[in-house]
């Protein structure tokens, strides 16, 4: 490569022609074609304008040189030969400017190398020839400036060489980064006859290049995807289209592999418009892991969905993310209610942190764990249930994923499931006992913790219930207690718990209470269901209600501080003449 400041064509006296005007226009055309060639040399950005500047001063230098020469007297058929050289030369000149104008980089060498003949031979030469020459004496040789011109050959011999080499790298660089690409890329001619396939596709199928060309590589499609394959192909390829094909291919090992077959037609410079056509590059993405997976997948979703087992997945900190119809059908909670949450939901409360630690502890040793274990239903039954969880880690050993699977009990376990509700159960209204509402109660407390939520309890006790009893028999008594069970639960929320404990005392627990107003408009609410009003033996007896009510966490921490604060509120409210509530304070 020649160095950036030296001009590709000196200055030489011997270019001198003696015409003043043309010698003129002849330094201004080898300053100009230097300009281009400093571009061309240092990459530049001005080929195009440089090589218009070029061709424009020519064009003028050619007119004034063919009026010189007529001036000088020159014979018409030689002027006329000169004339036609020139246009042909002008000729040659625009359609090098054509290629320059699509791509400077790729043509710039060429059209200098064009230029530099054009400038040195045709001009400089012939026209020294032409106004020196003619006008020496008989005798008199001129002297060609031989040097110069083989200096310049010389630079743009090399110029050459260099960019010959340039294209054989890049070719070798391309044809290794195909064959060592690392999926299998085969190509077609424009007749659509495979002609090469990278290392990586023959190291797959264990041909070689002469066993797969043409169409030999087909004898390893699997048989029942073959005419599939032709017919597509033959649709394509008569359209140019773009292909995606999957199928099977024999492996080198005579095992067959899914193959994902992408493969798009490509033109030559002229353009998909004209028809240029050159073939189809194409690359093959072995699938087959991915088929299996998907086909793994769909046995497990079937699994999933049709499972007598209410199977529940979490991510790995317990929050739900799928559960399957019987879980539905298990828990009573719909998918969309429980996706999302935590897996606690499900906890009876009878369960101490303990056996949750245990249960945990396992999972993280072991990967598993099974056991019984009581869980709530959404109606607030607890049920007994066979438990597997396994966890499903990650490449890196994190859980990230549980599954649990739950078993309802056998039929021993059902009539058990019998006695446990009604251990849970007060058997008269079938409201939940003090057992229960204890259990529930400390796990909703766990949650306001939690969250720093308000939770109420609400003491309800009826007023002068011991009349129903004396005048209209205990009975009647039952009776009224039952009808109060029912309005009470119908009054209030799904996820308030109404229990009895005991005599004509419910103990109301509400949750996600916002502050004493609040609580004291559910107590007016319930207050509003009585008098409760019994006939009989022809008398007519009405009982209404008094509430406590106490708030978590301003009236305590605990349940037991938090229902005897409760309890007492509900004193005063009877103190206070009944049939109304009172919210606890710390003088009761
Ligand atoms: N029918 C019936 N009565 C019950 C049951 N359990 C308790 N009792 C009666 O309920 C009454 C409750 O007593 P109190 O709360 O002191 O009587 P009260 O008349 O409501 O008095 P105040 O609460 O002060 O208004 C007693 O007479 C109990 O015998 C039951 O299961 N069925």
């Amino acid at each position: 490569m020649f160095p950036v400041h030296r001009p590709l064509i000196r200055w030489n006296a011997r270019f001198d022609t003696g015409h003043a005007q043309i010698d003129a226009q002849h330094r201004e055309l080898v300053n100009l074609l230097n300009r281009f060639a400093a571009d061309v040399e240092n990459t530049g950005s001005d080929h195009t304008r440089l090589f218009t500047a070029f061709r424009d001063a020519l064009a003028r230098h050619f007119k004034d040189e063919e009026e010189a020469l007529r001036q000088l007297g020159i014979a018409p058929e030689l002027l006329e030969a000169h004339a036609v050289h020139h246009g042909l030369s002008l000729e040659l000149l625009d359609s090098l400017g054509q290629q320059l104008a699509k791509d400077p980089k790729e043509h710039s060498s060429a059209v200098l190398a064009e230029i530099s003949h054009c400038m040195l031979v045709d001009l400089l030469d012939e026209d020294r020839h032409c106004f020196v020459v003619r006008s020496t004496r008989p005798g008199e040789v001129a002297s060609l400036p031989v040097e110069p011109v083989l200096q310049v050959f010389k630079r743009l011999v090399d110029l050459l060489n260099e960019h010959h080499e340039q294209i054989v790298r890049a070719r070798d660089y391309y044809t290794t980064l195909l064959d060592d690409f690392p999926a299998p890329v085969c190509r077609t001619d424009g007749s659509g006859r495979f002609d090469w396939f990278n290392r990586t596709w023959l190291n797959l199928t264990g041909m070689d290049l002469p066993q797969a060309e043409s169409q030999g590589w087909t004898l390893a499609l699997h048989g029942e995807d073959r005419e599939p394959f032709f017919s597509r192909w033959r649709i394509c390829f008569d359209r140019r289209a773009p292909f995606v094909m999957d199928y099977r291919l024999l492996d080198a090992r005579g095992q067959y592999r899914w193959i994902h077959h992408v493969g798009r037609p490509f033109f030559d410079e002229e353009g998909a418009e004209s028809g240029g056509f050159l073939g189809y590059i194409s690359v093959c993405f072995d699938v087959t892991e991915r088929r299996q997976a998907e086909a793994n997948l769909r046995v497990s979703a079937e699994v999933f969905e049709h499972a007598e087992e209410a199977i529940m997945i979490t991510d790995g900190h317990g929050w739900i993310e799928a559960v399957n119809p019987a879980f539905v059908k298990t828990t009573g909670y719909g998918a969309d209610e429980v996706i999302g949450q935590s897996a606690n939901l499900l906890r009876s409360g009878l369960h101490d942190e303990s056996f949750y630690h245990g249960l945990w502890q396992s999972l993280m040793d072991n990967g598993s764990w099974q056991g019984e274990v009581m869980n709530r239903h959404k109606s607030g039954e607890i049920f007994p249930y066979w438990l597997s969880i396994s966890t499903i880690r990650n490449t890196e050993g994190e859980v990230i994923r549980m599954v649990g699977v739950l078993t309802e009990m056998s039929p021993l376990r059902t009539s058990h499931r019998g006695l446990l509700h009604l251990a849970h159960h007060d058997a008269l209204t079938d409201l939940p006992n003090r057992l229960l509402f204890d259990a529930r109660a400390q796990h909703s407390l766990e949650r306001c913790s939690r969250e720093g939520s308000r939770l109420a309890i609400l003491f309800l006790d009826l007023d002068n219930f011991k009349p129903v009893n004396d005048r209209l028999g205990h009975h009647a008594g039952d009776e009224l207690l039952r009808d109060v069970a029912g309005r009470l639960r119908a009054a209030l929320r799904e996820e308030d718990t109404v229990a009895r404990f005991g005599g004509d005392e419910f103990v109301i627990l509400v949750e996600r209470v916002g502050s004493a107003e609040d609580a004291g408009q559910v107590a007016s609410k319930l207050l509003e269901l009585f008098p409760v009003a019994m006939d009989g033996n022809e008398q007519r007896v009405a009982v209404t209600a008094s509430i406590g009510i106490s708030l978590y966490p301003d009236h305590g921490q605990e349940l037991e501080a938090l229902v005897d604060a409760a309890d007492k509120a509900m004193y005063r409210a009877k103190e206070q003449g009944r049939n109304c509530f009172h919210v606890y304070s710390a003088c009761l």
